[in-house]
């Protein structure tokens, strides 16, 4: 998970933290190329109004014109003391089988019409619906049954040690809206993480080894990663044979995030992962068990797109897709999605309880970490840190370039520098400093890397 929030810095008085996995958009300071304020917004008033949903907090900041103080005070009155809820027919859904539009890929020459309206959520159930308007597939009863509760009871009962996040925020200290853990394929990997990787400017400290069932699943998540990414070029990039940075190798997971949802009220705000060690047009194999939830996607339009609204701002309140994410489904989410759009998981209004699993819902989010990214190679700022990889998704000049930024900004009581550097890669989506190309992948999944550090971009 990443980005949940993106910041303001003259609005935030102490920095925010995050869970590991979250990357912010750069903060607004001019020698940086691009800014983002909206996920913010929305993830402060997500987090003073935890009881209403995206939609009553994106049209509040809307009608205020931007001002997170004006819509909370808005919100305030509209919605407190006594919260309400939606009643269920004001829903702003629509649709649910699209099998009889499918859309065909801009490669395939005729323009993509956009299905989604400002303000709207437009709900896929079926894998077909789900590929052909998202860049995700979705495997329905994915494992064996037994083998997904036998999951799913492994993850429940480590979920209470899961944590939430507290961040700071306009003086106070805010909750994150669920809790999480990560997960590597063994110890000796679980060691480095602690010790070698930084996120959001800091060590990690609880890096657990997966668990049986867990690494169990993996085989069958890469078998079926590997499949749909296959597919998926075949379906919709006719004569591709591999895609823009996509590594030669096969997809293989060596790291998880596992996300505990407990209850209707607990959520992740839209974001895109963090791809500092993912790389570029990373391909991420979410799997889901317990209770069903929304998925929630947006396209990230860039600014001087033909969304920017009357009033000049942009039109971040494009309509939406819900995907459907029922007990033991594998949501794949492909190349473009890090990079062009944003998810979430929605608040609900109420949820069916699982019989295993009663209120909560489990995801385990596999993904797939590159060697060659490991923060002893990547650029360092002038803070002496590892830097944080971002992709320009604003901007339209440079939308789709690679950053690498000094995250040091965001450590509680730390500034950060300025540094900023553009980002290359290979086709295979290698950074310069892989100097020969990796051919394999060793025993943990990684692929080999140069002997030389000295080679390192700096
Ligand atoms: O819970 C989910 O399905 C999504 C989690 C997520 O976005 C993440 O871990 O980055
Ligand atoms: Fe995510």
């Amino acid at each position: 998970m990443d980005a949940f929030v993106s910041r303001k810095r003259r609005r935030v008085s102490g920095p925010e933290r995050l869970p590991p996995q979250v990357s912010k958009p750069p903060p607004a300071d001019e020698s940086h190329p691009e800014e983002e304020s909206t996920d913010f917004k929305l993830a402060v008033l997500a987090s003073l109004h935890p009881s209403l949903n995206d939609e009553a907090l994106l049209e509040a900041l809307l009608v205020s014109d931007g001002s997170v103080e004006q819509a909370s005070e808005s919100l305030a009155q509209t919605w407190n003391p006594s919260p309400r809820k939606k009643p269920a027919n004001s829903a702003m859904g629509y649709q649910s089988s699209l099998s009889s539009y499918r859309i065909a890929s801009p490669e395939k020459g005729s323009p993509k019409k956009r299905l989604t309206k400002r303000g709207k959520t437009l709900f896929l159930y079926s894998p077909e619906d789900v590929e052909a308007h998202t860049p995700c597939s979705i495997i329905h009863n994915f494992l064996p049954a037994e083998a997904a509760d036998a999951l799913l009871l492994e993850l429940v009962e480590q979920a209470p040690t899961y944590k939430d996040l507290e961040f700071q925020l306009f003086e106070r200290t805010v909750r994150s809206p669920h809790t999480f853990c990560f997960y590597v394929n063994d110890l000796e990997s679980a060691e480095k993480q602690k010790t070698e990787y930084i996120y959001d400017g800091q060590r990690v400290n609880d890096v657990r080894q997966s668990t049986p069932k867990m690494l169990e699943a993996s085989p069958e998540v890469e078998e079926a990663v590997n499949r749909e990414i296959q597919r998926r070029i075949c379906d919709f990039y006719p004569g591709a044979k591999k895609l823009r940075y996509q590594s030669p190798d096969p997809w293989k997971a060596n790291t998880a995030f596992v996300n505990c949802y407990d209850g209707p009220q607990e959520h992740v705000g839209y974001h895109a992962d963090q791809l500092t060690y993912l790389g570029p047009r990373a391909v991420i194999g979410s799997l889901s068990l317990g209770v069903a939830r929304e998925f929630r996607v947006r396209k990230v339009f860039a600014e001087d797109d033909q969304y920017r609204k009357d009033d000049g701002s942009l039109a971040d309140a494009q309509g939406q897709i819900s995907i459907h994410l029922p007990h033991n489904s594998l949501l794949i989410m492909h190349a473009e999605m890090q990079e062009e759009w944003k998810h979430s998981i929605a608040q609900a209004q109420a949820i069916d309880p699982h019989p295993l699993a009663k209120s909560k819902r489990l995801n385990i989010t596999y993904r797939c970490y590159k060697e060659n990214l490991h923060p002893k190679w990547t650029p360092k700022c002038k803070c002496g840190m590892p830097t944080v990889l971002r992709c320009v998704t604003r901007k339209k000049e440079n939308r789709g370039r690679y950053m690498w930024m000094c995250h040091t900004n965001y450590v509680p009581g730390k500034e950060g520098c300025s540094f900023f550097q553009w980002a290359e890669f290979n086709d295979d989506g290698e950074p310069p400093w892989a100097t020969k190309t990796t051919g394999t992948l060793d025993d943990k999944g990684f692929a080999s890397v140069p002997d030389d550090p000295s080679t390192s971009a700096t």
